[in-house]
């Protein structure tokens, strides 16, 4: 498998685990990555023993599962330490202002407490790399934002333009035009790609300006360390000096009184500088539970714009994208068959190509939609049974052969209706788990041994004769995607 796929199915795997394990846990697979992937396992590399034998003895079985989750089967996951090539030069930190050089400081005598860079604890865990700690964000700084999340690689449709345009405006004049910018909408649509665009966007057009992307549930965490360590102050001088400050999904912040206050804090110090302030959530502010009203009047008094569910077309254009994006060939038609199955969440929908390249390059057959239905099966379990009807099936078979639906519950013999209901009832025995007398009731009443007969006449002659064959198959993804 190719590097830029193996690192794609890597990045679904992190996206699984994100879901079982809490942050602090999550920061041990950083510097984690993949270096093979074959039937036999997975391999990945870690950057010493101390990392290696952690996550083995901790999270061994978190991420198989999320490995057999992604790719369909297990696989033994297995780690090599490969030592990280040491920079030459040390990173020069420019810092002038007296708060900054005790933020500084602070930060690099952590860092010589990292694990990940070798250092040893005695009979205790070694910490992961931490990220929330309080250091000022310096100019230019990109280290909260995913360098993949741009306006170039977003694809816009009927059900993004409007936030997308926004975004686009907010990001060519920060603090000037929108603020606070809010974005909502359902999970996995788009609204965190949106703000590291922006931030991205702003970064490339004022290196010198500072940026910070943070969860909610980040803030939070940060807000009660800094007060439990009674570093209130560091963390108020933190958030006070950033240009462009975005709160990811601050429905979280629902419920949560001192963080609310904090937040509110801040909010004004930034809002009065004209610093700009993006935010985002699953639902527009006056929906969001035990939220202050003064936040939710602040929320209010910007632009809000929403992101709903792409259409057909705009998630065809988000595979082809990804699909360009990650150097695979995928046929059209398969591209068609995934976003017929997958039409609420943009991050389920990329999953399921890259779980679907994965699984054809294991099985090292070309990407074709039989591989995907194979690929897709366990990811999708449900897909195929439960939301199959009997009236679909009766439309679908009714429209194919040209007939009316009437026909099919009537009493009529000729061959051009007899085999047509034939037809469907084998295909509501094959694709649902109704009983054989259910069956034959909803076929105007017919006893279960007729619906029987079909059933093995119909398995029969599909076996032998290959036109047949097609038309079921035909008959039975056209049912699927219904
Ligand atoms: N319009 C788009 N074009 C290209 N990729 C997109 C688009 N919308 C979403 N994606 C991709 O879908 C995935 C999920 O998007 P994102 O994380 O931004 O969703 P979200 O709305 O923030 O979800 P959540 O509510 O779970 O935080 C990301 O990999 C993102 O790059």
């Amino acid at each position: 498998m190719e590097q830029t796929q193996l690192q794609a199915v890597w990045e679904q795997i992190l996206t699984k685990m994100k879901e079982t394990l809490a942050e602090s846990a999550f920061k041990w697979f950083k510097s984690v990555k993949p270096l093979s992937l074959t039937d036999d396992g997975f391999v990945l590399s870690v950057q010493n023993d101390l990392v290696k034998d952690w996550i083995t003895s901790h999270y061994l079985t978190i991420v198989e599962d999320a490995v057999s989750a992604v790719l369909g089967s297990k696989h033994k996951v297995s780690f090599q330490v490969v030592p990280e090539a040491q920079p030459e030069v040390e990173p020069a930190k420019k810092e002038t202002a007296g708060e900054e050089e005790t933020a500084a400081s602070h930060s690099s005598s952590r860092k010589k407490e990292d694990p990940n860079q070798g250092s040893l604890f005695q009979d205790q865990p070694p910490a992961p790399v931490d990220n929330g700690d309080m250091h000022i964000v310096a100019p230019g700084d990109r280290s909260s934002l995913n360098p993949k999340y741009t306006f170039e690689t977003f694809v816009t449709g009927s059900s993004n333009r409007f936030a997308h345009a926004a975004a686009m405006a907010v990001a060519e004049s920060p603090g000037k035009v929108y603020n606070p910018f809010f974005m909502y909408g359902g999970v996995g649509l788009g609204k965190t790609h949106l703000m590291h665009a922006i931030g991205n966007r702003v970064l490339q057009n004022h290196p010198e300006m500072r940026v910070l992307y943070v969860s909610s549930e980040q803030f939070t965490n940060e807000i009660i360390r800094a007060i439990q360590e009674g570093k209130a102050e560091l963390f108020r001088q933190k958030y006070r000096t950033i240009d462009v400050l975005m709160v990811d999904d601050i429905q979280f912040l629902s419920g949560k009184q001192s963080t609310q206050e904090e937040f509110f804090n801040t909010f004004n110090a930034l809002h009065v500088a004209d610093k700009q302030i993006i935010l985002s959530s699953d639902r527009p502010p006056r929906e969001v539970q035990k939220l202050e009203d003064r936040l939710r009047s602040r929320f209010e008094g910007g632009l809000i714009t929403d992101i709903q569910a792409p259409d057909l077309e705009t998630r065809i254009a988000i595979l082809k994208n990804k699909a360009l994006l990650d150097h695979v060939d995928v046929p059209n038609d398969v591209l068609m068959f995934i976003a017929n199955r997958i039409d609420s969440n943009i991050r389920e929908l990329e999953g399921a190509l890259t779980r679907v390249v994965a699984y054809a390059s294991l099985i090292k057959k070309p990407v074709t939609t039989d591989v995907v239905a194979e690929a897709l099966k366990d990811v999708f379990p449900n897909n195929h049974k439960k939301e199959v009807t009997l009236e679909v099936i009766q439309e679908i078979v009714a429209t194919y052969f040209k007939i009316r639906i009437e026909d099919l519950h009537s009493k009529k013999r000729t061959r051009s209706i007899a085999f047509p209901r034939q037809i469907a009832m084998y295909l509501c025995r094959e694709l649902t788990d109704t009983s054989l007398p259910q069956i034959g009731n909803f076929f105007g009443g017919r006893d279960h041994t007729t619906v029987l007969h079909a059933y093995d006449k119909i398995a029969k002659e599909r076996e032998e004769n290959a036109k047949l064959h097609k038309i079921i198959k035909d008959l039975i993804e056209s049912i699927q995607k219904m």
